[in-house]
This record gives C-alpha cells, structure tokens and sequence, in this order.
C-alpha cells in the first residue's frame, strides 16, 4: 500500500515535470519568437506554405517544405540559445566567443539555404504540371 502510494506520488511528480518542461520549451519558443530573424523565417515559412497551396504541390512536397520550415525555425531557436549562454559567459569580446556565435548564426543560415533549393525542387515540377493543366 505505500509502495502504491509512493509510487502513484513518483508518477505524479514525474507528470508534473513533464508539463513544466514543455512550459518551459514554450516559453522558449516564445523568446526565440521575438528575434528579428525568427519573424523573417517565419514570414518566408508563410509565403512557402501558399506557394504550395497555390501550386497545389503533392503530398511529399509539402512534406520536405515542412521539414525544411521546421529545420529552420528549430535553428533558429537555437541560435538565440547560444548567443544568450555566450552572452552570459563572455560578455567581453572573445575570438571564441565571436567563433560560437558565428557557428551558431550559420546553422539556420545553412537550413536556409538548403530550403531554397528544396522549394526549387518542389516548386518547378509543380508549377510545369499547373502549366500543361
Ligand atoms: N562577446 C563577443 N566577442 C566577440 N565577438 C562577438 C561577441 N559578441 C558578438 N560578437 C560578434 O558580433 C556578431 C553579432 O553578434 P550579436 O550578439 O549582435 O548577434 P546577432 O548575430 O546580431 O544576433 P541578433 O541580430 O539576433 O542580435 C557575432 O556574430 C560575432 O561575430
């Protein structure tokens, strides 16, 4: 009966730290969101989205257009993690610090450009198809 009771009161606190970390994770979201480059992203994520509805893309395009919309934003939530803990642990100027916030800003920098290439490869099959009707 304790056991259950220990248990019950493990699995509870278990719960409950699972929801605080997704609380957590959105408040992330929430801060990353207001970066300038995040609302950028957002917006071409938007654009790409109608152009796929506009093309009336198949079903696996608008599969890697999500991935790729998710690889970026995903990034760029990162990015403004790393340049908040270098800001934290070096707010002098540091060549290493310049090296993490470098690497950092290129990881959705190359997200995004892989996304145009993406989208190329979605969009002009489409559009061809839209074309000949
Ligand atoms: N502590 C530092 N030491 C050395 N170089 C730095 C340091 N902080 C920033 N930098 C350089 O300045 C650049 C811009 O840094 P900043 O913190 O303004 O980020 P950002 O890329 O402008 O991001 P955001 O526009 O989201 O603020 C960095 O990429 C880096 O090259």
């Amino acid at each position: 009966m304790v056991d259950q009771v220990e248990h019950e009161g493990r699995q509870l606190k278990s719960n409950n730290n699972l929801l605080k970390s997704f609380g957590y994770a959105f408040a992330g979201l929430k801060v990353a969101a207001q970066e300038r480059n995040f609302k950028i992203d957002l917006a071409f994520a938007v654009f790409a989205l109608v152009v796929c509805g506009v093309l009336r893309v198949d079903a696996h395009g608008w599969l890697a257009v999500i991935l790729c919309i998710g690889a970026v934003l995903s990034l760029e939530c990162v990015n403004t993690a790393i340049e908040a803990a270098v800001d934290l642990a070096s707010p002098d100027i540091h060549p290493l610090a310049k090296r993490a916030k470098d690497c950092g800003a290129a990881a959705p920098l190359i997200a995004a450009m892989i996304s145009v290439v993406v989208g190329l490869f979605v969009w002009i099959p489409a559009l061809i198809e839209l074309l000949q009707g």
